[in-house]
């Protein structure tokens, strides 16, 4: 056990069960206290090094038969909540283990309400991850779904709008009919206004009557248009919220669509909720790639020493869609590509990768890092940024449309379908380095990934043997995101043989090869950790502040100066602008490299 200071105030664990957490010293030590009474035979130490192991993300030790956990200082409430969750989560296994009955989940329930359940993200990713969820055993033992959305229904017809969507992964396996059998019971509907109090109340009654009595915990997960998030945030929090466990709610982009309209976002969700029940969703965040960037980085030698502008030429991170906005045309050109993907999900990215090591796994920690990577962001210029717009094109015989050809998207719109942009990071690790982003939609291609180009080997003895073109000899890192999740090197090696040919090979870790395990819809992983109250991969609200300021005055100048996209064909690789904004920073597009 490692010994921590001996003011800290300890319950014998003997004695109790986790039920409160406070603060020991007024400084980095906090204690987890264990109130009534615990299952027998739980083995303190065991339980404890189960949970260090399953949580990876706090030091947690246990000390005079309490745990407690020394994250350092800014570790705030919110953290602490998050390892209350699951360390009684890690109890409950235990005691279920063990066979006795657990006094922590037993006596508390999950109630999921799906916001906006009859519209397009519950049916396709919110339902099913849910479904995911259960069928994998990661819901607690009692858990309510409902949904709750304008539309008439009863719990019968939500289950079967519901059983229709379960063609996820999932279903292709053994017991998956009864499984979802079992699921689809625990769903039920309440049709509701979004700011009707009344009937977010008629709600809570519903809850309260499938609760029957025991702690109540709430998750709702607003899934509607951004208009109406804070009528509904009124209501839930004000008629619908848990009296005695925690409430929490997930929030869906856009978090506005600038800086102003972000923040008052942001300061009218405050009104009703704590910024530790906020949980704003990047679902990128979420994919198993991202979420593996850290582990690459700080648990393998060979990688973090060359993180620098010491050995890394520039990075890139590339986004493409091989379809175009067809049927969500109305929503994106309010938006636009820069605001639909750059601005979250590729930024989020470009933080995670460039951040300093953080001081713990924990989710304070990890978000700190990354505010500091955004706030030291060279304000972008807007001749470093391209942005295009797809236009029709015949191929095969076929005809795509234009965005314009879209019957939601206005005649005339300007509004980027494409962009690409040269962003870099003032700081000591950076300094100098391009980070080329590129996002499009209705490209040729599907896929999302990370590119690292190193520097060249300085003197290189095989120089006469690669070529004359030394960035072409280069190594690249790239981290396939989506689809077929890869890692993979790129390496100069010796063609076989008895001359001296050089060639490029890759290193190659492909998923799909390597674990025979599915990779989860990232909205599983999202799911689980609002449950469980871990917010790492979630935005805090300083986090989305530097990266709308980051962003907001290029926006304003491209759609005040009403900028012509330039225009591309649909299917194409996008705008030959993106070559050119590249080729001023002496960077080649990695994807569009002969050997990719
Ligand atoms: N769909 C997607 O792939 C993605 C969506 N998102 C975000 O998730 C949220 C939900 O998306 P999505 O499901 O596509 O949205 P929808 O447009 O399908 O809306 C969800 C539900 O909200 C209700 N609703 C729609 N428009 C209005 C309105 N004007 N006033 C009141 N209620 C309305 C409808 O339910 P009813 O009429 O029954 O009340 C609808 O079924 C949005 O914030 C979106 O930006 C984010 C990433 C991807
Ligand atoms: O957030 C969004 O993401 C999707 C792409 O998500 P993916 O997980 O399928 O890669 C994008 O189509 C949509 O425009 C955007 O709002």
């Amino acid at each position: 056990m490692a010994a921590l200071s001996s003011s800290v105030t300890t319950r014998s664990y003997h004695s109790g069960y986790l039920a409160s957490f406070s603060p020991v010293n007024g400084d980095r030590h906090r204690s987890l206290s264990f109130l009534s009474a615990s299952p027998q035979g739980l083995n303190p130490l065991d339980l404890c090094v189960r949970f260090q192991r399953k949580s990876g993300r706090a030091s947690v030790f246990m000390q005079d038969g309490a745990i407690v956990t020394n994250s350092n200082s800014s570790e705030s409430k919110t953290s602490l909540k998050g390892l209350k969750d699951e360390v009684l989560s890690a109890l409950s296994q235990e005691a279920a283990k063990v066979g006795v009955e657990s006094d922590g989940q037993s006596q508390s329930t999950v109630s999921i309400t799906v916001v906006g359940a009859s519209g397009d993200l519950a049916k396709k990713k919110i339902f099913p991850a849910l479904f995911a969820l259960y069928y994998e055993g990661c819901l607690p033992e009692h858990f309510t779904i409902f949904g709750y959305s304008r539309s008439k229904m009863t719990d019968v017809e939500l289950r079967n709008m519901v059983s229709k969507t379960l063609t996820c992964r999932i279903d292709k396996r053994a017991n998956c009919g009864e499984k979802m059998e079992e699921f689809l019971k625990r769903c039920f509907y309440h049709s509701g206004q979004y700011d009707s109090q009344e009937h977010f109340t008629e709600l809570d009654k519903k809850l309260k009557e499938h609760e029957a009595g025991r702690i109540s915990n709430r998750l709702f997960y607003l899934s509607i248009p951004p208009n109406i998030f804070v009528d509904a945030v009124k209501c839930a929090s004000t008629s619908a919220s848990s009296v005695n466990g925690w409430t929490r709610v997930i929030v869906e982009k856009p978090f506005g669509r600038d800086s102003e309209t972000s923040a008052a976002l942001t300061k009218s969700l405050k009104q009703y909720l704590e910024e530790d029940q906020i949980f704003r969703i990047d679902h990128y965040l979420g994919k198993e790639l991202v979420e593996n960037l850290s582990v690459l980085r700080f648990s393998n030698l060979i990688f973090e020493p060359l993180w620098s502008r010491q050995y890394i030429r520039n990075v890139q991170f590339i986004f493409s869609e091989d379809f175009g906005t067809e049927g969500r045309g109305g929503y994106f050109d309010n938006y636009g590509i820069i605001r639909d993907i750059m601005q979250n999900h590729l930024l989020q990215i470009l933080a995670l990768f460039a951040m300093e090591t953080p001081v713990s796994l924990d989710a304070e920690d990890i978000r700190n890092e990354k505010v500091k990577v955004l706030r030291s962001m060279r304000p972008i210029r807007v001749e470093d940024v391209v942005i295009g717009q797809y236009k029709s094109h015949t191929k095969g015989g076929v005809t795509y449309p234009a965005y314009t050809d879209d019957k939601t998207v206005p005649k005339g719109s300007l509004t980027p379908t494409f962009a690409a942009a040269a962003l870099f990071i003032d700081n000591a690790r950076w300094d100098g380095v391009p980070f080329l982003m590129k996002a499009g939609k209705a490209l040729h291609t599907r896929s999302a990934e990370i590119r690292v180009q190193f520097r060249h080997v300085p003197g290189n003895l095989y120089n006469r043997n690669t070529g004359s073109d030394l960035d072409q000899a280069t190594n690249e890192l790239v981290i396939r995101v989506q689809p077929d999740e890869a890692i993979y090197l790129k390496i100069n090696n010796k063609v076989p043989g008895l001359g001296m040919r050089l060639d490029r090979s890759n290193l190659n870790l492909l998923y799909s090869a390597r674990y025979s395990k599915e990779i989860p819809d990232a909205y599983e992983r999202l799911l689980l950790d609002a449950i469980e109250g871990e917010r790492r991969l979630f935005i805090r609200s300083d986090e989305l502040d530097a990266a709308w300021s980051l962003f907001t005055p290029l926006l304003k100048e491209i759609e005040e100066k009403k900028r012509i996209p330039e225009y591309y064909p649909y299917g194409s690789r996008g705008p030959v602008g993106a070559h050119y904004l590249a080729a001023k920073h002496k960077v080649q597009w990695g994807d569009v490299s002969i050997d990719q």
